[in-house]
């Protein structure tokens, strides 16, 4: 029996992660791997990843689309291989990725007899303002989509949801839009229930390095974070960032880890599920930004005013 892969796209921060956390928590028996993709050099996302039924497999450091393609197919051959095989593959792309090309990797013989890719979710923040979409990226991600899920329905103001799916129609996207409010789906949207028919023809657009666009730059600390500081910290990185998440513990909660997160000028933070990994650095964070706006130096200099001591 092949192997159905989902593969979850859309802009950085739009909610895809909750969407597999999502997913993954209603996995309803099924037999789910997911293969996650963070750009930068630590995946964060793995980590926020919980309850994968058949385990989540991290690519960091570099992008599926263009650096990491050849380890993608590798994985997806080393799960094919699985006994007992998973019953359906989720793949989460990194934020920067042009699906597109993930599409095309896809399309590898072997990799169509055995998982074909049966479906491609696009998350869209429901906020995002319509002009957006005339962006590259966005409409490459749209483009190759089967569903769109409007997310943070709940932070929108009333119209944004109509708004969205006009937009998404006025870019000709043949795709069902669907709401997802914390990143809820229909599973039988995502994972029909019978996939002996072949997968639809794709056509993948011209070749786009996303790494040619954004970078990535890891901060990391052995000492916690003060909670104030880090608030003008970020308040004085924030025009420069696309996106930014992250692990630490802070100076008024040690031993509690807390998860960072900054999508779509917005940053929350929420205590973790999971203690600080053992050895781990006691602060993780991964900032990413359009190449040029942001450099170490600047970013080190911020980061580092807000660890105790300093
Ligand atoms: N209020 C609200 N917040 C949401 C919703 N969906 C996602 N978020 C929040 O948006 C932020 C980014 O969500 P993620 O799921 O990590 O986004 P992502 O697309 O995986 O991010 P990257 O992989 O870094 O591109 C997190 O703080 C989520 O909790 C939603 O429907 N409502």
């Amino acid at each position: 029996m092949p192997v159905p892969i989902l593969l979850v796209t859309g802009f950085l921060g739009a909610g895809k992660t909750t969407v597999v956390n999502r997913l993954l928590a209603h996995a309803e028996g099924r037999r789910i791997a997911a293969v996650v993709n963070d750009f930068g050099a630590i995946n964060i996302d793995a980590e926020l990843i919980a309850g994968a039924s058949d385990g989540v497999v991290s690519l960091a450091n570099g992008c599926i689309c263009c650096s990491l393609e050849g380890d993608l197919l590798r994985t997806l051959s080393t799960l094919l291989r699985r006994d007992p095989k998973p019953d359906y593959i989720v793949i989460e792309t990194s934020g920067v990725a042009d699906p597109a090309d993930i599409v095309r990797n896809l399309m590898d013989p072997v990799i169509l007899r055995e998982a074909p890719l049966e479906t491609v979710l696009c998350v869209m923040d429901a906020a995002t303002p319509p002009s957006a979409l005339d962006d590259a990226l966005h409409r490459s991600q749209l483009r190759v989509a089967d569903i769109v899920a409007l997310s943070k329905l709940d932070l929108a103001d009333e119209g944004a949801g109509v708004r969205m799916r006009e937009a998404i129609r006025a870019q000709r996207v043949p795709a069902v839009v669907v709401d997802a409010k914390h990143g809820a789906i229909p599973s039988a949207l995502l994972f029909p229930a019978h996939v002996a028919r072949a997968p639809a023809p794709r056509a993948p657009g011209p070749k786009r390095p996303a790494e040619d666009r954004f970078e990535t730059l890891s901060w990391t600390s052995d000492r916690p974070l003060s909670l104030p500081r880090l608030q003008q910290a970020i308040g004085k990185l924030a025009p420069k960032l696309a996106r930014a998440k992250g692990l630490f513990e802070t100076i008024e909660q040690p031993g509690r880890q807390m998860v960072f997160q900054f999508a779509a000028g917005r940053a929350t933070l929420a205590p973790g599920d999971d203690a600080p990994a053992a050895g781990a650095p006691r602060a993780r964070i991964v900032f990413i930004a359009e190449l040029g706006v942001l450099s170490k130096a600047e970013l080190d200099a911020i980061m580092e005013a807000c660890v105790a001591g300093s």
